[in-house]
């Protein structure tokens, strides 16, 4: 598969990969390489049949509700940066909260993804606060039946317990990288072990974790690398990759946008490092315009669902797509036949993320 010089031969490595054989580092940054149009797209040739070996024609839908733009932090590649004091900011009151949640059920999402900043108003009220967005997490599956991921921030030990207490199902704080220095330019002051500590900590409360990577921020292909071995050892179910959309008003606004091939490359090569995972094509990027060749990289979750005029903004894209219900299921079921992928039933999707959570119960129990 390699020859004297280091170089690998595709057809051979993405035959290991596709027959389930693993990647070692130099086959990652070897396949993260590829520029050739021909080589990229047997990338993602790869990609699909490994998709459908595990996952058949079916795909997932997250409802995403983005209930409290307010935060504490100053994330440099975020609009909703505590400093950009210009941006308007909303929290949802509960009945609003259940409200979208309820609607997001109607049109057939698999789960509501319970999204908000780190809002100082929940956390400087310690446990209080923590109780109030479990109970919260409780009321919206409850309501809707479906399972709840909550994407917080940093959550302590005893908020993530309250959390995991209340059936929450998975817990999503990305890295971003996992490359220290790159991690503090994008998260200054934020604590890089404290966040993966984080994910550790759900993960041995038998939660889901979902992992995630930015893309566009001047990471190298060493960088990415890293990060592919480090979702491997946190035993992420759901790992993801956005690509950086400049924002107004942030000290990164003057990076120059990325198109999305290497999103969709590094899309490609975690389905062939982690084939059983759920991967998502979010709309957040590039909206209902950027689904298909998402989706023909081998991912197979289709996030960022936003209602339309519920007020519900999404966080690379506040409002692209969105009031013009271009983010909603009915939007998707086209791009979807052209892929020749279907919507999974409710019930299939329940049982991927039982299966999934007892097996990191048994886990979590070995792990204490
Ligand atoms: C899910 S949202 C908010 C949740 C929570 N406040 C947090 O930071 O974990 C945070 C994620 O959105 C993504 N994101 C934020 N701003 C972005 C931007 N301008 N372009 C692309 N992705 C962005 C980043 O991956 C970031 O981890
Ligand atoms: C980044 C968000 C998800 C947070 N757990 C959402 N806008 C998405 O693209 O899936
Ligand atoms: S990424 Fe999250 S923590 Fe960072 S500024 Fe945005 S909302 Fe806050």
């Amino acid at each position: 598969m390699q020859t004297e010089s280091n170089v690998f031969y595709l057809p051979e490595v993405l035959q290991h990969l596709v027959s389930g054989g693993k990647a070692d580092r130099n086959q990652i940054k070897f396949l993260l390489n590829l520029s050739h149009d021909a080589d990229i797209e047997k990338l993602f040739e790869s990609a699909r049949k490994v998709r459908e070996k595990h996952f058949g024609d079916k795909v997932f839908l997250y409802g995403f509700l983005y209930f409290s733009t307010f935060c504490r932090n100053n994330c440099r590649f975020c609009q909703y940066r505590e400093a950009n004091h210009a941006l308007p900011r909303y929290r949802k009151n509960e009945s609003d909260i259940l409200a979208a949640a309820r609607e997001m059920a109607d049109t057939g999402v698999h789960l509501i993804d319970l999204t908000m900043g780190e809002d100082p108003e929940l956390f400087s009220d310690g446990d209080n606060g923590f109780e109030r967005l479990a109970d919260l997490c409780g009321q919206v599956q409850q309501e809707t039946g479906l399972p709840v991921m909550i994407s917080p921030g940093v959550m302590p030990e005893n908020a993530l317990k309250m959390l995991s207490h209340a059936g929450v199902a998975w817990y999503a704080c990305y890295q971003e990288t996992h490359t220290k220095e790159l991690y503090s330019r994008l998260r200054p002051g934020q604590d890089f072990e404290a966040r993966m500590d984080a994910k550790r900590n759900a993960g041995k409360l038998g939660m889901l974790i979902e992992e995630g990577l930015l893309t566009g921020v001047g990471e190298s292909v060493d960088d990415l690398a890293t990060s592919m071995e480090m979702m491997a050892e946190l035993d992420a179910h759901q790992v993801r990759v956005m690509t950086f959309v400049p924002q107004e008003g942030t000290p990164m606004s003057d990076i120059f946008p990325s198109n999305n091939l290497k999103e969709r490359m590094i899309i490609a090569v975690m389905r062939l490092l982690f084939p059983d995972r759920l991967i998502p094509a979010s709309l957040d990027v590039d909206g209902l315009d950027g689904l298909k060749g998402r989706l023909d990289a081998g991912a197979n979750v289709i996030t960022s669902i936003v209602p339309p005029k519920k007020g519900l903004a999404g966080v690379a894209n506040n409002s692209l797509d969105i009031d013009d219900a271009r983010r909603t299921h009915d939007s998707i079921s086209p791009i979807l036949d052209t892929c020749g992928l279907t919507v999974a039933d409710i019930g299939a999707y329940a049982s991927w993320v039982n299966a999934h959570m007892k097996t990191r119960m048994t886990v979590g129990v070995q792990d204490k």
